[in-house]
């Protein structure tokens, strides 16, 4: 027998052969893709054309009518395998614990119950809640904070976990144009920086220049595109 060849370390988000049916109606149709350390994908594609129901997939909160998802090698069948700890989620719908301050929100989600947030913790936040712009809101509830607040907090939270997969469905929904391009940038710089694979949905093609890959999908059928 010969000796395998050293392996490359595995891509942190894989999808093989990914198709999803709710009930009768399949509405992902066999997607391939596969995310690299350290870049940021944007998915581009119309309403209803399956983005979030293919994020869903690839962070375990849906299962796969029948392919594979693998997170750094791993196989990724439920919310709560270890492949999926290494998944942060920006939902459309939000994260946000009421009764926990913005920045508590943030905490909440490294520091395990019973061990209190080292000022490092607590610096991380803050220089994060700084780059989303909302310093100045750490210690409000999230019932009061605006729509586009509570959406840049939820961006804050999923990149202060620290994942190596980081996976955002439409993170600028809420956001003006400046406030959009500002979040994007922070999602790629992110992955630049971190080494996270990124991939974010988005119908909005004015920020795709800041991602350094686009795919796009139609009708649950992924294409390669910029
Ligand atoms: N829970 C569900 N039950 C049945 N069909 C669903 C469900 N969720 C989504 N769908 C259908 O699956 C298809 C893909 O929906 P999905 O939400 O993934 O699209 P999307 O690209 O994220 O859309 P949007 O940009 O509007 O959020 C649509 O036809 C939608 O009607």
């Amino acid at each position: 027998m010969t000796a395998a060849p050293t392996a490359a370390p595995a891509a942190p988000l894989v999808l093989r052969g990914v198709r999803h049916s709710y009930g009768e109606a399949e509405v992902l149709h066999g997607v391939d893709l596969t995310l690299r350390g350290g870049e940021a994908v944007a998915l581009l594609g119309p309403s209803g054309s399956g983005k979030t129901t293919l994020l869903a997939v690839a962070g375990g909160l849906l299962r796969p009518t029948s392919g594979e998802v693998t997170v750094l090698g791993a196989p990724l069948t439920g919310r709560r395998d270890e492949a999926a700890r290494r998944v942060a989620y920006v939902l459309q719908a939000g994260s946000l614990i009421p009764y926990l301050t913005v920045e508590e929100n943030l905490l909440v989600r490294r520091v395990v119950t019973g061990r209190r947030p080292t000022p490092a913790d607590r610096a991380e936040a803050r220089r994060l809640l700084e780059a989303v712009d909302l310093a100045a809101r750490a210690g409000r509830y999230p019932d009061r904070l605006s729509g586009g607040e509570r959406q840049r907090a939820c961006v804050a939270q999923a990149l202060f976990t620290r994942a190596p997969v980081l996976l955002a469905d439409e993170p600028t929904a809420s956001l003006d144009r400046a406030r959009g391009r500002a979040v994007t940038e922070l999602l790629t710089a992110h992955a630049r920086d971190t080494g996270a694979a990124v991939l974010l949905a988005t119908h909005d093609e004015r920020a795709l220049d800041l991602t350094d890959r686009t795919v796009s999908i139609e009708d649950g059928l992924l294409r390669d595109g910029h």
